[in-house]
């Protein structure tokens, strides 16, 4: 069987008395997309932000593409192909969307430039940035500031950013949050085709979007992991109705 790209085992975090992770187990398949959903407050941010390194656990191991980074920083975790999008929008509003795909790639690239002109116009990072960007369909928006860029099309670039990174795995925090209808969709569909470059480990509320995308789902509650298994399996599960998915009924 494949190796799991994202191996977690036994993750605790504590705040005080609270468990926001508790013992929890959780491995990211090669092409697979793994939802994590659960109510607010479950501790999904606190269980993505260990992932991704941005705190520390209490207990437990984190590997990724077979290396235990349980003890490496956010950017080591990054250079390693871990790619992180976030809830709040992080894209750089005065530059073009091209310019921030760029940034992106000079980061990988490890290159380093003194001041910013040169390296906007290295075609060393021209190329593969505008790749991304044609990839997750905003060309046509290559030569706009960010700032000018709708709700929806900035997390898009968001997208091209963490997919400029050529990353072993896309953590991915509630990417179709604020989006309308039609956003969330062709969003949908981006997400789809991506796993095969890298797989998603996927937190996110829109049940739609959830249902469609998923291989797999795992349901947090109270730090715990209360199930994991397919769409159908999940929908079907009295256990997961009752905590979850029932009170989005009610
Ligand atoms: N730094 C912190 N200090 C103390 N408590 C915290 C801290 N961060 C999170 N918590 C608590 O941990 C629990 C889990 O929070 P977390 O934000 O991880 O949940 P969540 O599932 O992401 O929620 P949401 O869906 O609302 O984003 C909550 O009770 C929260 O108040």
């Amino acid at each position: 069987m494949a190796e799991p790209v994202l191996q977690i085992r036994g993750l605790c975090k504590h705040f005080g008395a609270l468990r926001a992770s508790d013992n929890v187990d959780l491995d990211l398949m090669p092409g697979e997309i793994h939802a994590l959903i659960g109510p607010n407050g479950a501790g999904k941010s606190t269980l993505i932000k260990q992932i991704a390194g941005e705190i520390a656990p209490d207990a437990g191991t984190i590997r990724l593409a077979g290396r235990d980074v349980t003890a490496s920083g956010a950017v080591a975790r990054a250079r390693l192909g871990l790619a992180r999008s976030f809830q709040v929008s992080s894209v750089a509003g005065e530059f073009t969307v091209l310019q921030n795909v760029m940034l992106a790639v000079a980061g990988r690239l490890r290159r380093t430039y003194r001041f910013l002109r040169p390296a906007l116009a290295d075609t060393k990072l021209t190329a593969p940035a505008r790749e991304a960007i044609a990839r997750v369909g905003l060309a046509d928006r290559e030569g706009m500031r960010a700032a000018d860029l709708s709700h929806g099309e900035r997390r898009t670039l968001e997208i091209a950013i963490a997919l400029a990174l050529k990353p072993k795995a896309f953590l991915l925090d509630e990417p179709m949050a604020g989006m309308g209808p039609e956003g969330a969709r062709s969003l949908t569909h981006l997400l789809d085709g991506l796993r095969h470059e890298a797989p998603i480990l996927l937190v996110e509320h829109d049940m739609d979007a959830v249902f469609a995308l998923a291989d797999r789902i795992s349901v947090l509650v109270h730090g715990r992991i209360i199930a994991s298994g397919t769409v159908a399996e999940i929908q079907a599960d009295a256990v997961v109705r009752a905590a979850y998915l029932g009170e989005e009924d009610a």
